[in-house]
């Protein structure tokens, strides 16, 4: 079954409906220009209300290693990256490389280093509620990973009307959304056990 990940969490009352749901991840966003920012110290105390069987994602654009530090010093689970050329080596933390999905010959190019703990698709602008075309991804690379057991994580866009569709084609390890659950004042709670129990229903 794919796990979910609910992303850029920002308030404490929003890890009520992620503990109540036992959803898998729960994703804090480091990156200014983001509506969903928050500070290391706003995520620290809000991840302790979380349930310690709810994985912690930072999720970063090309971080500085301050940053990576500050990430491994709170606590985080996993490090997940955007926009990132060369990665740093030996990091004390798993790694979730993330590529902005733009066109298929772009798609053909990614390459997934050894010792990686995710790729995550996501669609070109991060956090929009897009999706990528999934149509036109070339799916040999999806079996590269299944074959070389990268966990798969699937993002940009997804909803409870759409994560069935993306499931049956991708087989994600993975389902990651963010905006489709949102509200006015962060995560609707309505929203996130839909999208939750349509994940569920499917498998
Ligand atoms: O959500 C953001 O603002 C964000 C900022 C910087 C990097 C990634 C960001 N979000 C990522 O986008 C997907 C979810 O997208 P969607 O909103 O459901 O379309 C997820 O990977 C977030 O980590």
């Amino acid at each position: 079954m794919a796990k979910i990940k609910i992303c850029g969490i920002t308030r404490e009352s929003e890890t009520e409906v992620l503990n109540r749901m036992q959803v898998d991840y729960a994703g804090f966003v480091f990156f200014e220009k983001s509506k969903r920012n928050v500070s290391i110290e706003q995520a620290k105390e809000i991840k302790k209300h979380l349930k310690p069987s709810i994985k912690t994602v930072a999720v970063t654009v090309n971080p500085a290693l301050d940053l990576i530090d500050e990430i491994i010093e709170a606590g985080f689970d996993i490090l997940q990256i955007h926009k990132m050329q060369e990665f740093p080596e030996n990091l004390k933390i798993p790694v979730w490389v993330a590529c902005q999905v733009r066109s298929r010959e772009e798609a053909e190019e990614i390459n997934v280093p050894d010792g990686i703990s995710g790729i995550l698709l996501d669609a070109p602008e991060f956090g929009s509620g897009k999706t990528f075309s999934w149509q036109d991804f070339p799916m040999k690379k999806r079996r590269e990973w299944q074959e070389r057991r990268i966990p798969f994580i699937l993002a940009g866009g997804l909803s409870s009307e759409n994560v069935e569709e993306g499931i049956r084609l991708f087989e994600p390890d993975v389902v990651d959304v963010s905006s489709s659950v949102e509200g006015e004042h962060g995560k609707d709670h309505k929203k996130v056990e839909a999208f939750v129990r349509k994940v569920r229903e499917h498998e």
